[in-house]
């Protein structure tokens, strides 16, 4: 926060209409964390930094007919739900780092407020009201990122390299020390890693680097992989240079990549020091995944061994039944799928991603421990933003549907569904024996697309919206992660 805050707690709430002039009374969040207020004459402002019940002063620096944005000056009555942010990295002006939004406001109120703006989105959007709320899905508040993509600048004015997530208000690399959302390790490789590049000869030509972190290596304890983009072949001399800080840091393995994400290779390791596989574990399935430094796993693996048994819980699968698993990764959803359904489909669009789920297919298979079997299981690639009533038709009845899309959502996927479920005709023409799914659990990182989606499969498709709630993967940021449950209605 900046000094220019000044604090004046109040137990009172002075009417709106009585506030001294300029003084701005907050009323929500928006999800930029942004309070919003009205000037007396009904006119929005958006303030950085004031949260909801604050009374405020603000800044303004950008003033259009029907809003204003500005920047909070002075706190006149505080939220009891204002917290002093963690990292030091954190605040209101403009060069400090981008990566958070909400680290001023409590973490139970940062819950409710994505929870609101999911209730939000699925009314006014799809009009529809889930039948139950369901409890918020947590899990650790710091620590948790597992996989970041960090930008990487020699600034020569300052004869320094940063590394980092954007400034929060442009696209400069914010000068960050260390990161209390990264997972501790990787945060105290932030200075090493620039003293590395610091030392390179590649040292202009380095833009980024991809990180992901197992939860459990195989062969080895914690790995580390760092995937190098690089614009110039490296020397030799940096080459080594990778190698001696993989060395220095145990775990660290270095992938490098000098054009698109086929490019991405491993670097040799040093002998003696070689690290394991990539690799996180889904142990109340009884389940390991091995995955390569660029595949999408989800960031947050705390959260997502507890959203994946939450899912499967909401989806009752019994082993009777068949499964599709819609925008499936690396199976992460589908291989628990098969430890509970008699067959399951995986769909999804990147082919390395279907390559990969295979492989793990087979790879548990051979490592199932004693009393887990996995069903049948098949996979396939396809664009699911292109489906249609006939490849739904194609993909055979299933008794239940996880959906887990991008932030685009599956507009076609529940517009094909849609069309089938209103036309007994068309079911007839593409397959007599197809029968909708019984229930779909929806896996959302967007409320706004799963909130269109709901509204067809509620207004068009014969299904009720069951349940719904929020998955905090990623707190203190906007990013809303939800859930929801629905069923066909008889
Ligand atoms: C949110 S991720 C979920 C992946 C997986 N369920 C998991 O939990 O790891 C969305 C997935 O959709 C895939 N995808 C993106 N666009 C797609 C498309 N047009 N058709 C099919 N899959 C797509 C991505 O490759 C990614 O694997
Ligand atoms: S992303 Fe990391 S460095 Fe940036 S504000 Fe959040 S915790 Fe701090």
């Amino acid at each position: 926060m900046t000094d220019a805050i000044l604090t004046v707690p109040t137990t009172t709430s002075p009417a709106d209409n009585a506030l001294p002039e300029g003084w701005l009374a907050v009323k929500s969040l928006d999800l930029e964390a942004q309070g919003v207020a009205h000037r007396p004459d009904g006119k929005v402002v958006f303030i950085d930094g004031a949260l909801p019940f604050e009374v405020v002063s603000a800044n303004i620096h950008r003033s259009k007919s029907s809003f204003e944005k500005g920047t909070l000056t002075q706190i006149h009555r505080e939220s009891s739900q204002r917290v002093r942010p963690d990292c030091p990295h954190f605040g209101l002006s403009p060069q400090s780092c981008g990566g958070c939004k909400m680290q001023h406001l409590h973490i139970g109120a940062q819950v409710a407020v994505k929870q609101r703006v999911l209730e939000d989105n699925l009314w006014h959007i799809g009009k529809v009201k889930p039948g139950n709320m369901l409890r918020p899905i947590e899990g650790p508040t710091w620590g948790y990122r597992y996989r970041a993509r960090l930008s990487v600048r020699f600034v020569r004015k300052k004869g320094e390299v940063l590394i980092g997530f954007h400034e929060r208000k442009s696209h400069y690399v914010a000068d960050i020390k260390e990161c209390r959302v990264l997972v501790p390790h990787v945060s105290a490789m932030l200075l090493p890693l620039r003293a590395l590049i610091a030392s390179m000869d590649a040292i202009e030509t380095l833009p980024q680097i991809e990180l992901a972190v197992g939860d459990m290596g195989l062969g080895a304890a914690e790995v580390t992989a760092m995937v190098l983009r690089h614009m110039e072949p490296l020397s030799e001399a940096d080459l080594n240079r990778l190698r001696q800080f993989a060395v220095a840091h145990p775990g660290v393995q270095w992938w490098l990549q000098s054009k698109g994400p086929d490019t991405v290779k491993r670097l040799d390791e040093l002998p003696g020091h070689e690290t394991g596989q990539l690799a996180y574990t889904l142990p109340q399935f009884g389940i390991t995944m091995p995955f390569r430094p660029i595949d999408f796993t989800q960031v947050n693996p705390h959260i997502n061994r507890v959203l994946v048994q939450k899912a499967l819980a909401l989806l009752q699968v019994e082993k009777t039944e068949r499964v599709i698993d819609w925008f499936c990764g690396l199976g992460n959803f589908t291989l628990p799928l098969a430890t509970q359904a008699r067959e399951v489909l995986g769909v999804e669009g990147a082919e390395s991603l279907v390559a990969r789920s295979r492989e793990n297919l087979t790879f548990n298979r051979s490592q199932a421990q004693a009393g887990i079997a996995l069903a049948a299981t098949e996979f396939v690639a396809r664009n699911l933003f292109e489906m249609t009533p006939e490849l739904l038709v194609g993909d055979g009845a299933a008794d239940k549907w996880l959906v887990d899309p991008p932030r685009e959502g599956a507009f076609s996927l529940v517009q094909a569904l849609a069309a089938l479920k209103q036309s007994p005709e068309l079911r007839g023409a593409l397959g007599a024996g197809w029968t909708p799914p019984k229930r779909i659990v929806y896996v959302s990182c967007n409320p706004a697309t799963l909130a269109r989606d709901a509204g067809v499969l509620v207004q068009e498709a014969g299904y009720c919206c069951a349940a719904a709630g929020v998955v905090n993967m990623f707190p203190h940021t906007a990013h809303v992660e939800s859930i929801a449950v629905f069923e066909l209605e008889a």
